[in-house]
């Protein structure tokens, strides 16, 4: 069935504001549907999709706009709409336009520039080529630049894993066990979640394959004293509480009291009462102070450029620099510090990011280590044979979407001395 004429309007309006980049994506898409309330759910869904495939595919298609006709910005959410969509669904289109689309279809892309096939700022792209070589860079940048699957996180406290598939197979939901994460499962389409019960009484959450084995490598265990320093909306927090089994005490920290606020509703659906979200003011508040060495196991989900998500999150390639990278390492360094007072002697502490530049990752591990002689590195193969997770790792886990089907990831294990 065609879309109504007026989706590619709306997919050039929306893009016009987001691709000024002053703020994240999905908060401008969504306050541009607010503006907008006529817009039904199926034309959003196309705005949506439209907008997304210009975001991950920019620099390629801004090169294909250069031929075409009207506004650059009408192009491009031609060539958005007609990639994800099908050129046949769009409907109101001039005939030049249609025409331009079916000559844009006869591109062969697999034999464009590797730039623009990559689809990534010059920097990064550079970075990661420098890095890895330009095939395989070539590979991560076309795996982030694709759709991510669903996953979910079984509640262990609620339901097994089995069960639930059972019971989303009903649904009907196919489901199957993600590979490395104990409590996982991988939808391959993107039903509506919310409404069904195993949701509603918190058996399942959503949570990518790859952020479950951050929690999971934490190790926490029944009745200690476990930190989430970076908790956010509590992804990880959640899957901590639960692996303690609702047991010992759980301080969810974090400087943005509206993300903790997110936390609270799916609180109260994982039936966790070990957790005690905790705002701070900055990563030495006195909050912190009065903890220090109490700690069994200290979590940092660091603030991060989000490298790694990409495929959820395609606009961050384009809002981050190299600039913005040099000050998130000040940040990460020094609110990896500040939780390290908190990790008792024997304790563990994580570090972890969403990124996929070594500046956020190992260069942020060694100078923790070069700078706290009182740690040890706890190899990840070591932590990965310990919770019997099926990963080959050397001292850091490092998870890709290319080989791990999980978003970008990174961790390293420490161990206070006693
Ligand atoms: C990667 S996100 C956390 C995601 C979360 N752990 C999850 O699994 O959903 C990083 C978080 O660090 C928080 N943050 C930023 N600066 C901080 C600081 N100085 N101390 C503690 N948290 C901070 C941000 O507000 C953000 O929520």
């Amino acid at each position: 069935m065609r879309l109504h004429p007026a989706v590619v309007g709306h997919t050039e309006e929306a893009l016009r504001e987001i691709l000024r980049f002053t703020g994240p994506a999905d908060v401008i898409l969504s306050r541009y549907f607010r503006e907008h309330p006529k817009l039904g759910p199926r034309e959003r869904g196309a705005v949506a999709e439209g907008v997304y495939a210009v975001l991950r595919n920019k620099l390629s298609y801004a090169s294909f706009a250069e031929s075409g006709h009207g506004p650059a910005m009408r192009r491009l959410a031609l060539l958005g709409l007609a990639d994800v969509l099908g050129a046949d669904a769009l409907a109101g289109l001039a005939a030049e336009e249609s025409d331009w689309l079916q000559r844009i279809a006869q591109i062969d892309r697999t034999a464009l520039p590797v730039t623009l096939r990559a689809n990534l700022p010059q920097w990064l792209f550079d970075k990661l080529v420098a890095r890895d070589g330009e095939a395989a860079a070539l590979q991560l940048a076309e795996a982030l630049n694709r759709n991510a699957p669903l996953d979910l996180r079984v509640n262990v406290l609620k339901a097994k894993r089995e069960d639930v598939v059972a019971e989303l197979a009903k649904a009907p939901i196919v489901a199957e066990m993600t590979p490395y994460a104990p409590f996982g499962l991988r939808l391959h389409k993107k039903p509506a979640l919310q409404n069904l019960p195993l949701f509603k009484d918190g058996a399942i959450e959503v949570q990518d394959e790859g952020s479950q084995l951050l929690a999971q490598i934490l190790g926490a265990k029944r009745g200690e004293m476990v930190a989430d320093f970076c908790a956010g909306a509590g992804g990880k927090t959640l899957a901590l509480g639960a692996m303690m089994r609702n047991t010992g005490r759980l301080y969810a920290f974090d400087v943005s009291e509206k993300r903790l606020a997110k936390l609270k509703p799916r609180l109260a659906r994982s039936g966790l009462s070990n957790v005690h979200p905790v705002v701070i003011a900055h990563e030495n508040d006195a909050k912190i102070k009065r903890l220090a060495a109490k700690i069994d196991r200290v979590l940092v989900d660091a603030p991060c450029s989000g490298l790694g998500t990409l495929r959820r999150n395609p606009d961050m390639k384009w809002r981050q620099t190299p600039e913005s990278i040099v000050e998130l390492n000040a940040k990460q360094t020094s609110i990896l510090a500040s939780a390290a007072r908190l990790v008792k002697p024997g304790g563990r502490l994580v570090y972890a990011t969403c990124s996929l530049l070594d500046e956020e990752n190992e260069a942020i591990a060694s100078g923790f280590l070069a700078s706290h002689a009182d740690f040890t590195l706890v190899p990840m193969k070591d932590v990965l044979a310990e919770q019997k997770v099926a990963l080959e790792m050397g001292d850091y886990l490092k998870l890709y979407p290319h080989i791990h089907q999980t978003d970008g990831f990174f961790a390293a294990v420490f161990e206070r001395k006693k």
